[in-house]
């Protein structure tokens, strides 16, 4: 059995007014994981303690089937970390400087793929880091993670402050990384069209829990708005199997996590189906939260 990339196990971490977990999420080699969730609902943090600048009150961490108690540095420059803040904002650095010191940091840097990127993005290596504009240093941070050639990029709201132009090279530059080999992405992100292109899984999270964790493309499926000829009760519908939700009307709107299920009931029932839709990512995220407050 090939090892996990990312290996999370019974994870929590108290503050004072926030408690995440306990997760548990493993992560195979290849795949691209898309971290959706309301803001404060734990994403940061969990990504600083996949990268051990917060350490866990419970629970193990596993890179690359390792933890960091045996082995942190080597494990760290298998990882490229695009935090949500920035720090190279050292005073006085230009971004040559910051280059030139991520470069001795990591053995796999790729100086030609920081040249050609740096081109993509208009970076100009003469260029004071804290007089960019918030996209400029988030154009930097990606192309310094891409350049590390890591086995797993961690990256926390990557598009957030990129203009459209650049938004779209940040998504073909991270189809790339995935082409080469066992790669793999973590990602936070607000953006369902990002989503949409770039993950192969989608982990739904919301004050501090793991909601959902799926391969897209089931989600896809099993997620489905039907509507439905006849007019059931909203008490009788949310009975279904799979049923989250039921707008009454002259044709009922039903959504379901889970098709088949509701649709062997509906058709045991011998109530007929008028229409199917797809459900869009930010309404199952909407719906599973409704559900937790319920529970
Ligand atoms: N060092 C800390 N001390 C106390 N509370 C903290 C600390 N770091 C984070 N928190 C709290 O943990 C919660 C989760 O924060 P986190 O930044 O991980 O969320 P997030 O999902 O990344 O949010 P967003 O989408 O808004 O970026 C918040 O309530 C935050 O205030």
């Amino acid at each position: 059995m090939s090892v996990y990339a990312v290996s999370i196990e019974g994870v929590e971490k108290r503050y004072e007014r926030f408690q995440l977990g306990p997760i548990r999420l493993t992560v195979e080699p290849g795949v691209v994981v898309a971290i959706v969730g309301s803001n404060g609902s734990g994403k940061t943090t969990l990504f600083h303690m996949l990268m051990n600048t917060v350490q866990p009150d419970r629970g193990d961490i596993r890179l690359f089937g390792e933890s960091y108690a045996e082995r942190e540095v080597e494990m760290k420059r298998r990882i490229g970390f695009m935090a949500e803040s920035s720090y190279a904002e050292e005073a006085g650095w230009r971004i040559r400087d910051i280059v030139s010191f991520t470069s001795h940091w990591y053995p796999n840097w790729d100086a030609g793929k920081w040249e050609a990127l740096a081109e993509r993005f208009e970076l100009d290596p003469k260029a004071k880091v804290n007089l960019l504009s918030k996209g400029m240093k988030r154009r930097l941070m990606f192309s310094l993670c891409i350049a590390q050639s890591p086995e797993l990029l961690l990256l926390d709201e990557p598009s957030s402050g990129l203009d459209p132009s650049a938004w779209r090279i940040m998504l073909d530059e991270i189809k790339k990384f995935m082409t080469a080999g066992d790669r793999t992405v973590l990602m936070a992100t607000h953006t369902m069209e990002e989503v949409r292109r770039l993950a192969d899984y989608v982990a739904f999270v919301h004050d501090g829990k793991l909601l959902e964790y799926k391969d897209k493309d089931t989600l896809s499926y099993d997620w489905k708005t039907l509507w439905i000829g006849a007019a059931i009760e909203e008490a009788e519908a949310v009975q279904l199997p799979g049923v989250v939700d039921c707008e009454p009307g002259g044709t009922t709107r039903l959504t379901t996590r889970d098709v088949s299920a509701t649709e062997q009931a509906l058709e045991q029932a011998g109530i007929e189906i008028v229409n199917r839709q797809p459900v869009e990512l930010d309404e199952m995220l909407h719906h599973l939260i409704a559900m937790k407050k319920q529970k």
